[in-house]
């Protein structure tokens, strides 16, 4: 099977004034439609330059990145970030919402920029927030929620474009220990049912029993299996 989501050999190296971080080094990695891999590794040993990479965010310094088959350095800026708007989905510890809309609206956004109709929106919205299990709080505002339903809304904006790749970076880093086991389970459960190609990155080991295969990252370096 192809898969959705691959790095081949791909390095990151930063300038900095101490010499050259290889913040990731010859990194190969393919995910699956519908699986959930785990990148677990240290503060500091590539996880978000990674994620990063992988999502076309950043520019490796050498090897290559291929979403869908297509390699992301043959695409010209605006490609690019047409591919990443329709094609890739990122979740972030922060939640990365807006807090003057309400979970409702900030689910939709990401239609908008796909200029995605407006009855059809509602229904895509609809359907996100009942996948996530927040129907009723749909009219709250992120700051009128727990940090648990907040990282829901996170993830119902994560997939009501139907993104073929989410990446979630410490998705539960702010969330104690039993709301981050239900998020990441949940994000099983998206990455399942939706046939995404799921990447996470996460230093907790408790959340490694939701992913479907854990790789272990250290220096920059990938390593697997990593249990
Ligand atoms: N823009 C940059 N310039 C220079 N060095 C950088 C830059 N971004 C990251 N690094 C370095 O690259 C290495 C990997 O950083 P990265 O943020 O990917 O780690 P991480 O595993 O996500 O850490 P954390 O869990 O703390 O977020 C670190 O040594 C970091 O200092």
């Amino acid at each position: 099977m192809t898969a959705t989501l691959e790095a081949i050999e791909v390095s990151r190296t930063f300038t900095s004034p101490a010499g050259p971080v290889h913040a990731v080094a010859q990194a190969s990695l393919a995910v699956a439609a519908g699986e959930l891999v785990a990148v677990r590794g240290r503060s500091g040993s590539g996880k978000t330059t990674l994620l990063n990479l992988m999502g076309g965010l950043d520019t490796p310094t050498a090897g290559r990145v291929l979403v869908d088959g297509v390699d992301l350095a043959t695409l010209n800026p605006a490609a690019r970030l047409a591919l990443r708007r329709e094609r890739i989905a990122f979740v972030f510890q922060s939640f990365g919402l807006l807090p003057e809309l309400t979970a409702r609206e900030n689910v939709e956004v990401p239609l908008r920029l796909l200029r995605v109709p407006g009855p059809e929106r509602d229904d895509r919205v609809a359907e996100a927030l009942e996948a996530v299990g927040l129907t009723r709080h749909a009219r709250q505002t992120p700051p009128q929620l727990s940090g648990g339903q907040r990282q829901r809304v996170g993830l119902a904006r994560a997939v009501v474009a139907r993104p073929a790749v989410l990446l979630a970076d410490e998705p539960t880093g702010q969330l104690d220990s039993a709301t981050g086991s239900e998020i990441m389970s949940l994000l099983q459960d998206l990455a399942h049912t939706h046939g995404m190609a799921a990447l996470v990155a996460t230093h907790d080991p408790l959340l490694l029993r939701n992913a479907d295969r854990v790789l272990g990252i250290h220096d920059g370096r990938l390593a697997e299996p990593a249990r």
